[in-house]
């Protein structure tokens, strides 16, 4: 295994650490490439009387390897609205973050790597076109990216689960299996145990084909996100309206996308974007008004330019 081959990672490093197979596969890797190197971080989410049994798994693989172990405990409960996963998600990058702020100046952890793969990948692409994503959905996870001054990497998005698994029975080690990796309840867990089986049996390659064009997807947005920060340097932020009229409806819908998304956390509908755009159309005189609910909040016109106003308890910006 050797999925650092392309750019090799900043050290010392963390590897995000479950005591799943998955986490448990690259953390065996890591350690063996990278001796004395290499941390481990679990997050007891709190969740589900089963994950007393990984915190002890993750403490058993840990001392059997030498490698150092750092637990967080949080409380990763959802919010109303808020789904379970991301709401997990959500709570185990902020313990990384915390995690990484403790580390003394000369271990200061450069990177941390997580155990998603190629399967990992494909649910998420599947699940994205579930949903009529667009290209930024399409490009499925990426492998590197920057967060709070650290980079986080997904070493094994091309290896199959199976493979993983494989390996590591080959090496005789062992993981925990979480419970609600079975619970159909999740889509991702039907997409896993019922939409994946048949994707195999008529297209064998999928995983390998699905990944390049989830690859093509992300270059295709990376150009995409380019043109816009040129056209809002252009425009603007906030975008003066004369400015976003100058350009072709794709474009402007490209700058506005970004300025919303980037600069405010607001995801617009592609219904909230297209009226949007016929406001700014039709906006030719001082008296025009533009109002219109995007994303978690508001965009009005002020002036020459638009505005942002965030939902009910949020400031202007
Ligand atoms: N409780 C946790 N503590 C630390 N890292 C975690 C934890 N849960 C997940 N991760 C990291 O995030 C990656 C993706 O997690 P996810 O739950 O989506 O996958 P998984 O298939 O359950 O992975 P694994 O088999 O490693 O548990 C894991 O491979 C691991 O690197």
């Amino acid at each position: 295994m050797d999925a650092f081959a392309a750019s090799a990672p900043g050290l010392p490093l963390a590897v995000g650490f479950s005591g799943g197979a998955d986490s448990t596969a690259l953390l065996l890797a890591c350690a063996a490439r990278w001796p004395g190197r290499v941390r481990a971080w679990h997050v007891h989410h709190g969740l589900q009387a089963a994950a007393d049994g990984f915190e002890t798994q993750a403490r058993a693989v840990c001392d059997r390897l030498g490698v150092p172990l750092q637990v967080a405990h949080v409380d990763a409960r959802a919010q109303p609205g808020e789904s379970p996963e991301a709401a997990a998600r959500h709570h185990r990058y902020k313990a990384f973050e915390a995690l990484a702020l403790q580390q003394s100046a000369q271990a200061a952890i450069k990177t941390i790597v997580l155990g998603q793969h190629a399967d990992d990948q494909v649910e998420t692409v599947l699940i994205a076109l579930s949903r009529g994503s667009g290209l930024p959905g399409l490009a499925g996870m990426p492998a590197r990216w920057q967060r709070g001054g650290l980079t986080f990497c997904r070493p094994l998005l091309a290896v199959p689960g199976s493979a993983l698994r494989a390996w590591l029975r080959l090496h005789g080690a062992d993981w925990v299996e979480d419970p609600s990796n079975a619970d159909t309840a999740y889509t991702r867990n039907r997409v896993r145990h019922r939409l994946l089986p048949a994707l195999a049996a008529v297209f064998p390659e999928f995983r390998t084909t699905f990944a390049r064009s989830a690859q093509h997807a992300a270059q295709a947005q990376a150009l995409l996100d380019e043109v816009a920060a040129a056209d809002l340097a252009a425009c603007g932020v906030p975008p003066r309206i004369a400015a976003l009229q100058a350009l072709s409806p794709a474009r402007q819908g490209n700058a506005l996308r970004h300025w919303l998304t980037h600069a405010h956390h607001s995801v617009p509908s592609a219904a909230q974007l297209a009226a949007l755009q016929v406001q700014i159309a039709a906006c030719r005189t001082r008296g025009h008004r533009i109002e219109l609910k995007v994303g978690s909040g508001q965009v009005r016109r002020q002036g020459e330019c638009l505005a942002w106003q965030a939902g009910r308890s949020g400031a202007a910006g």
